[in-house]
């Protein structure tokens, strides 16, 4: 058996390098192979280069780095091939939903476990391990990535605060989106959209819940959605979610579906795991795949 590592050494604080040396140490008896992503997308390359010479039967499969490059390194691993994933980002959303704590436990899931079926949201680009989002949250990612603010909020050592500051300005723009969403149960016209979230996880932006019972073990997705057109009620919208009272909002919706198709009018951006694509008629469906979350 061979345990391949793919790290993405530039995610968050950069310690995934760290990380393999200690695993390395710790397993001395296992032979481990590492391969480190050395620019933005080179995901895809080194997933190639894995796949050459892995053997499925006998094999394991190790992904250290953030939710994007957990989301990228997934969009091109075959459906049936199982990995672990152990979180070295800035948000690691999928890993807080998860319940994962060290890698002592994810090696341990990865060499003494089964893997078991989640879900994760299938799209024309890929997959999606936690959320794609159109509205609010994908225009805060919009204006802070490469933004003069960023750099010298960076600078000052506040980075932290740059999605603050942009959350305050986008949160003014009166922007609002009419979307369409056909599910397998019905057919919704939104309009004076604020923000609409099509879950696969429980969180995104680093810890903020999106819907209590959204979960990759379920192989369903959750709708969350704001239609507002005053900025009192994108407030309290966002409130109720940052102090986790999403029952008890009237502004926030929800809704599942195992299938859906989002129509919006014109090339929107969406966040998709912390990351910006151009979206506009988009099929989403659910998709298994085969994780080692351990013993349950
Ligand atoms: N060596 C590298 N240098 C620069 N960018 C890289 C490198 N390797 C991967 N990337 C890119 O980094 C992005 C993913 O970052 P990732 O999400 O893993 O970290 P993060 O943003 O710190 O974490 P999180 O998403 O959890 O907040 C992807 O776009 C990926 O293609």
């Amino acid at each position: 058996m061979i345990v391949y590592i793919l790290a993405n050494p530039r995610a968050g604080n950069g310690k995934a390098v760290t990380i393999i040396r200690d695993i390395q140490a710790a397993y001395p008896q296992v032979e481990i192979k590492s391969y480190l992503t050395t620019s933005k997308n080179d995901e895809y390359a080194q997933v190639e280069t894995i796949l050459s010479v892995f053997r499925k039967e006998s094999d394991r499969f190790l992904i250290l780095g953030g939710d994007g490059t957990l989301s990228k390194v997934l969009s091109i691993w075959p459906k049936d091939f199982p990995f672990a994933y152990y979180p070295t980002g800035s948000g690691n959303d999928f890993a807080r939903a998860t319940g994962i704590k060290n890698w002592q436990q994810v090696m341990e899931n990865l060499l003494e476990t089964a893997p078991l079926p989640i879900c994760v949201l299938e799209v024309p680009s890929g997959v999606v391990v936690n959320s794609l989002d159109i509205g609010y949250p994908a225009r805060v990612i919009a204006h802070s990535e490469n933004s003069a603010v960023k750099r010298w909020f960076n600078r000052l050592k506040i980075g932290k605060l740059t999605y603050l500051f942009f959350g305050v300005l986008s949160l003014l723009n009166p922007l609002q989106l009419s979307v369409v969403v056909e599910t397998n149960h019905q057919t919704v016209a939104l309009d004076h959209l604020f923000f609409l979230s099509i879950a696969n996880n429980t969180y995104f932006g680093g810890g903020i819940m999106i819907w209590p019972e959204a979960h990759v073990t379920k192989s369903q997705m959750d709708l969350v959605y704001v239609s507002a057109s005053s900025i009192s009620q994108r407030i309290r919208a966002l409130l109720a979610l940052l102090v986790k009272r999403h029952k008890a909002s009237p502004f926030l919706q929800h809704m599942t579906a195992e299938r859906v198709r989002l129509i919006v009018p014109h090339e929107t951006v969406a966040q998709v795991d912390g990351e910006l694509q151009t979206i506009e008629q988009v099929t989403i469906r659910c998709q298994t795949r085969y994780y080692y979350l351990g013993k349950e």
